[in-house]
């Protein structure tokens, strides 16, 4: 018996770190996606492979003793298959880049818990997104739950840690172009190097999150007029509060520059240190803001936001 889901990546459009305490961020899942399938085999055994690599191991592991990137797929595994009789092999395949601000972690954890749970019984998307994040967990203790919710529900969405997600219905006519520094970033320690610069800058780090709340609300409002070049405005000073926190390099710079100068703003997508940014765009100016990353020789893609979110077959 076999059973298969993929789930979108995302990009933050507002809001990244700031939303591990408590702040409202604005997020959507974009049309790159990771397939999972799980298998139910005889052996009572746990086999993962994907393009970073292959586990084949036993269950009733510790999860600390695992030291492998598939954790989190043994760690769903493990426990579906608790009490049960069979084992289990999965495999995953994916088109999004690792590391880089993409939501891959969590598109495999909701996809991997989607598609393994799927073979014990039905269960519903709230469940699925509840078992992804204790999963993610297992890379990243301090995840906000922002990444894996917009991955399960996909579209665009209003997001915080206590009050959960909000689909924002207006579907806005602008394009996202995303650039890869390709410097490959842990999440778990970017948001580590965020948690020491809060602790010696309390009074700084608490203004700041205070003015990212206000920019929030700015950029609800400004979603329902569709007003493009207000939300691009957003973006530098969103960026701005980004840098402040430290999580930016030279690269990344360079990358946004080239992007305010010819869309309507650019900012770092995802934990940072390295990873995408994003530069948004209209009709008017999607073409040129390629064409400029490329002759700067960058990669770069245009993604549309993806509003099906988790898919089970
Ligand atoms: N193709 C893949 N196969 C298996 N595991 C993957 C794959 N892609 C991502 N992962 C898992 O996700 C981890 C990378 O997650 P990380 O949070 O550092 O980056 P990200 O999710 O791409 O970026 P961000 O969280 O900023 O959006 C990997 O170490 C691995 O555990
Ligand atoms: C940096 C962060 O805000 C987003 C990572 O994509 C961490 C999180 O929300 O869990």
């Amino acid at each position: 018996m076999k059973s298969k889901a993929s789930a979108p990546g995302k990009v933050i459009l507002f809001g990244e770190h700031f939303v591990v305490y408590g702040v409202k961020a604005i997020l959507c899942a974009i049309d790159k996606r990771i397939t999972v399938t799980a298998e139910k085999i005889s052996e009572r055994k746990i086999f993962i492979k994907s393009n970073i690599g292959e586990l084949e191991i036993q269950p009733n592991k510790l999860i600390s003793e695992i030291n492998s990137p598939l954790k989190p797929f043994y760690y769903l595994a493990n426990k579906i298959i608790q009490n049960k009789n069979f084992g289990l092999k999965i495999n995953v395949d994916s088109e999004i880049p690792l590391g880089v601000g993409l939501g891959s972690s969590s598109a495999c954890c909701v996809a991997g818990a989607a598609a393994i749970s799927k073979l014990v019984g039905d269960i519903s998307k709230e469940e699925i997104l509840k078992l992804a994040i204790e999963a993610e967990k297992t890379i990243f203790e301090n995840t906000s739950g922002a990444d894996c919710t917009v991955c399960t529900f996909g579209g665009l969405m209003e997001y915080d840690k206590k009050n959960g997600f909000s689909k924002i219905e207006s579907e806005p006519n602008f394009h996202l172009v995303i650039v890869n520094s390709n410097v490959e970033h842990s999440t778990e320690s970017v948001v580590g190097e965020v948690k020491k610069y809060k602790e010696n800058n309390k009074e700084k780090f608490s203004k700041l999150c205070e003015d990212e709340s206000v920019l929030v609300e700015n950029v609800l409002e400004m979603l329902k007029e569709n007003n493009v070049k207000g939300l691009g405005q957003k973006i530098i000073q969103n960026q701005k509060f980004l840098e402040t926190i430290g999580i930016s390099n030279n690269k990344l710079r360079d990358m946004i520059q080239i992007g305010n100068k010819s869309s309507f703003g650019a900012k770092i997508t995802g934990a940072g240190g390295g990873g995408c940014i994003f530069a948004l765009t209209d009709e008017s100016n999607l073409e040129d803001t390629i064409k400029k990353f490329k002759e700067k020789k960058y990669e770069c893609f245009s993604v549309k936001i993806d509003f099906k979110g988790l898919d089970t077959f």
